[in-house]
């Protein structure tokens, strides 16, 4: 067993955020790594009429969870479910469960926070800020407490465009913001949002950024680490390559190209792609976990899981490699065939929406009015270009990200853990961006969209017939306009002259044909 591995074994671990995309992919770790860990509590609310039980039995009869079954067989006896609500001021957390989290627990992952970039003010706050407060005051009364490891964004400061692992302070301090939630109305809090949130997009960012600063003013004498990770994308190699559960980030929009919905997207092409797999960003943190408690350094340290400074992969290489996988693995029943244009200013962006997003919708919902049915791929088209104003400010902007931290970390690590079970670096070489996007597809296909492999054939054929009506379309197209422009111009029909008589002037010079 690894050394990382090996210091897991009997501790009690507590994940915030296990139910989502990171914090399951890090219990899975845990478990499949340390199968000799004590127990791992999360904090989980019930939801959409399912009871806590049932949500955790979901989580491990999903297909992440196969290879942890094999190897722990007895993983549902060391998961212990706490029934809490982070939007609560008390959390929500009994009495009982308290007494027990309080006395047992060796090592915090708080994962969990709003990741919405819509998100109102208030619940931006309530959930990435004040739920941090209340867990770190609740991290300070546990006896056994070895680390507390905080969850981030590497976009906590993207209104910068070097970034560097530490924390920047924001001009309002967090908890003048948490106590102007308590008594300011919506209504307020709506007009001094964009005020408050300044050069960042969104209240996502600017929240998670004060939730560092929460950290950082009321960690007291708590070991504790932030980890920031760039964009999340499906894992690179475990437990899976390509596994991913959740639209956020790029897969919504792999997703919508893939199916012949997005044509086209305001991007940078030169602005680089920081995407990090899913098992990247685990590992890091997990070591991260074991570091701070060994070595208990004597600040804060930040620890950024970025692709960027070791590998850049450029937005529009990325999206040519997107493409090829296409070319392989086709999604079933695409809409028209994958193609994206990258466009780069406002009237191009406008003219390509008109052309390629808006008129086949307006066109298809026609036909669907036609035969009798609902119309409804304007209404899709619209929601996808919300989502995408929503996302764009990461594809036009690039920046820089310093690692000293993790560089550092993966020094301290033994060659086995460096090499085989907690690799934070990969990954690491051009080549390889090249098959993790094309397992990355797959992934989504299988994991996300759940479409059988064996009807692959079936959609080549699909995107054939969709060329071929392009093609035709086309065609109709080009004939119409020219038909129009002969019966209107003189010029037209002098160059239609000119073109049907020019073979047959030269004919008589051929010696062929004599
Ligand atoms: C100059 C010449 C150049 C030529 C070059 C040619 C090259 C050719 C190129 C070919 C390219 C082909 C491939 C293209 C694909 C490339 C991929 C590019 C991807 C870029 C993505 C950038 C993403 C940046 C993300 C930054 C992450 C920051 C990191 C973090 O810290 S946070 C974690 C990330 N958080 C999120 O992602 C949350 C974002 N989502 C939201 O905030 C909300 O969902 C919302 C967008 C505000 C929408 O909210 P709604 O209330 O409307 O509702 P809901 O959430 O229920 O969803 C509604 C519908 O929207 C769909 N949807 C949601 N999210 C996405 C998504 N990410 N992508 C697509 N669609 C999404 C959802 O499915 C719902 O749809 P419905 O079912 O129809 O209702
Ligand atoms: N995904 C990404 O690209 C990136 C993510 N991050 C950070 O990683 C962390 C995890 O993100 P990710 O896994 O993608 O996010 P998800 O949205 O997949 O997961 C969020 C988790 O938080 C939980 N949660 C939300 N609200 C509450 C609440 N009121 N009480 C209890 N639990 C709650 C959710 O539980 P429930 O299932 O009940 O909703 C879920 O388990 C976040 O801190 C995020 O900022 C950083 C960079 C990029």
């Amino acid at each position: 067993m690894s050394m990382v591995a090996a210091f897991y074994s009997n501790k009690s671990i507590l994940i915030t955020g296990a139910t989502g995309f990171l914090g399951k992919v890090l219990m899975e770790k845990l478990f499949r790594t340390s199968p000799q860990l004590k127990v791992i509590y999360i904090l989980i609310r019930p939801k959409a009429g399912q009871t806590l039980q049932e949500r955790v039995f979901q989580i491990l009869n999903s297909k992440l969870f196969e290879k942890v079954k094999e190897i722990c067989p007895n993983v549902h006896e060391k998961i212990r479910p706490i029934s809490a609500d982070l939007n609560q001021s008390d959390l929500a957390i009994s009495k009982e469960d308290m007494q027990e989290l309080l006395s047992g627990t060796n090592i915090v992952f708080h994962c969990a926070a709003t990741v919405r970039f819509d998100a109102h003010l208030r619940e931006a706050v309530q959930l990435n800020v004040i739920a941090t407060q209340k867990l770190l005051l609740m991290a300070s009364q546990m006896s056994k407490l070895e680390a507390f490891i905080h969850i981030s964004t590497a976009f906590s400061n993207c209104n910068l465009k070097r970034i560097d692992e530490v924390i920047y302070p924001c001009p309002v301090e967090p908890r003048k913001i948490i106590d102007s939630m308590e008594w300011l109305d919506d209504a307020i809090i709506d007009e001094i949002t964009p005020k408050l949130i300044g050069d960042r997009p969104n209240t996502y960012t600017y929240t998670k950024a004060l939730g560092e600063m929460v950290i950082h003013q009321e960690s007291g004498n708590l070991n504790v680490a932030i980890i920031r990770p760039s964009i999340v994308g499906a894992s690179w190699q475990e437990p899976f390559p390509g596994w991913i559960d959740n639209i956020n980030g790029p897969s919504g929009l792999i997703i919508a190209s893939g199916k012949g919905f997005l044509r086209s997207l305001r991007a940078t092409p030169m602005a680089i792609a920081d995407v990090i797999p899913v098992d990247t960003v685990v590992n890091l943190t997990i070591a991260v976990g074991w570091y701070t408690a060994v070595h208990r350094p004597k600040s804060t340290l930040i620890y950024h899981s970025t692709s960027g400074n070791l590998n850049p992969c450029l937005w529009h290489d990325m999206g040519l490699k997107v493409l090829a996988a296409f070319e392989k693995i086709p999604f079933e029943r695409a809409f028209r065939r994958p193609y994206v244009d990258f466009t780069t200013n406002n009237f191009t962006t406008q003219y390509w929406n008109a052309v390629s997003h808006w008129a086949p919708a307006i066109i298809y919902d026609f036909y669907l009015r036609l035969t009798g049915r609902k119309p409804r791929m304007l209404k899709l088209m619209n929601r996808l270009l919300r989502t995408i104003s929503m996302l764009e400010y990461f594809i036009n902007h690039s920046w820089e990200w310093s690692t000293n931290n993790t560089e550092m970390l993966l020094s301290e690590l033994s060659p086995e853990d460096q090499r085989v079970s907690m690799e934070v670096r990969q990954p690491s070489h051009a080549n390889h961006w090249l098959e993790y996007i094309e397992n990355y597809v797959l992934g989504i296909k299988k994991y996300l969209l759940k479409e059988d492999l064996a009807g692959i054939p079936k959609a080549k054929e699909h995107l054939r017939r969709l060329r071929n009506i392009h093609y035709l379309f086309n065609t109709a197209l080009f004939l119409i306009v020219w038909r129009l422009l002969i019966a209107r111009s003189q010029t037209a029909r002098n160059v239609w002259f000119l073109i049907m008589t020019c073979p047959l002037r030269q004919e008589p010079k051929s010696p062929a044909r004599r």
